[in-house]
């Protein structure tokens, strides 16, 4: 039997704000950094360590593993950085305020945008400067496979290779290892793994900063998976996400 560990980033400035994040690099909060603490100190009394670790681009889901490694003492540990792990792309919805566009579009379209499998946000413009384009962090990259928008079955289609390549070899060599990513690519790997359906991923949310323990089969095929840290706390955190994208 494999132990992976999945965490979603500690809460960000933008989290705060309720703002759609997406490829926007924003930092962690304070609180966001104590969640990040609180994550290694919880694995740390439940007896895990790790060999390897895996994180996105992106700074709150990069400092959130630093964080936790810290509290575990494992700043050693090596680290690969995968732009697949990437929080989904929100495309022109980037910045605006998630309470805000509901009132305006109302509670049902942005659940579509926020949650749906296949209708994306609408899409950046090219020459916007919010694109991705001219960031040295894509600059492998080729110019289409960096995204004006996606939906979950988008962020699907990069972290499914991400999986095959990276994350399943390293897990069928022994590797222990600590997964630090966002919401929707959690949920895009979530999707993938448990063999959800495009109807039943609407109502998975991740909350910030909790280990998720996935145990898994010789086959990598899941056994049973929970969080770690205490489940009223959890299961809250959970609604205050679905909550987020709703009028006041
Ligand atoms: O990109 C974002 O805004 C968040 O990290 C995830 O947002 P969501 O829960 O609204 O999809």
């Amino acid at each position: 039997m494999y132990k992976i560990v999945f965490m979603r980033h500690g809460e960000s400035t933008w989290n705060l704000e309720n703002r759609f994040t997406g490829w926007t690099d924003v930092d962690l909060t304070e609180k966001g950094r104590a969640e990040a603490r609180m994550a290694g100190q919880v694995l740390k009394d439940a007896g895990f360590t790790f060999d390897l670790a895996y994180t996105s681009v992106l700074k709150r889901a990069v400092r959130t593993l630093w964080l936790t490694m810290d509290e575990m003492d494992l700043m050693w540990l090596p680290v690969k950085n995968d732009w697949r792990l990437n929080e989904r792309h929100y495309g022109a919805l980037q910045g605006l305020d998630k309470g805000e566009t509901a009132a305006k579009y109302g509670d049902q379209q942005v659940l579509v945008w926020r949650r749906s499998y296949d209708t994306p946000p609408p899409a950046l413009e090219a020459g916007d400067p919010r694109a991705s384009f001219d960031d040295p962090r894509y600059a492998g990259l080729p110019k289409d496979a960096i995204p004006l928008t996606e939906c979950l079955k988008d962020t699907v289609a990069r972290v499914l290779p991400c999986w095959n390549e990276e994350l399943a070899p390293a897990i069928r060599a022994g590797k222990k290892i600590l997964i630090s990513a966002h919401g929707n690519s959690l949920r895009a790997l979530i999707k993938m793994l448990d063999g959800i359906s495009d109807h039943d991923i609407v109502g998975l949310n991740i909350p910030n900063g909790q280990p998720l323990v996935y145990e898994l089969d010789k086959d990598l095929k899941p056994i049973r998976h929970y969080y770690l840290g205490d489940p009223a706390a959890i299961a809250a955190a959970q609604a205050a996400v679905a909550n987020q994208g709703k009028a006041k």
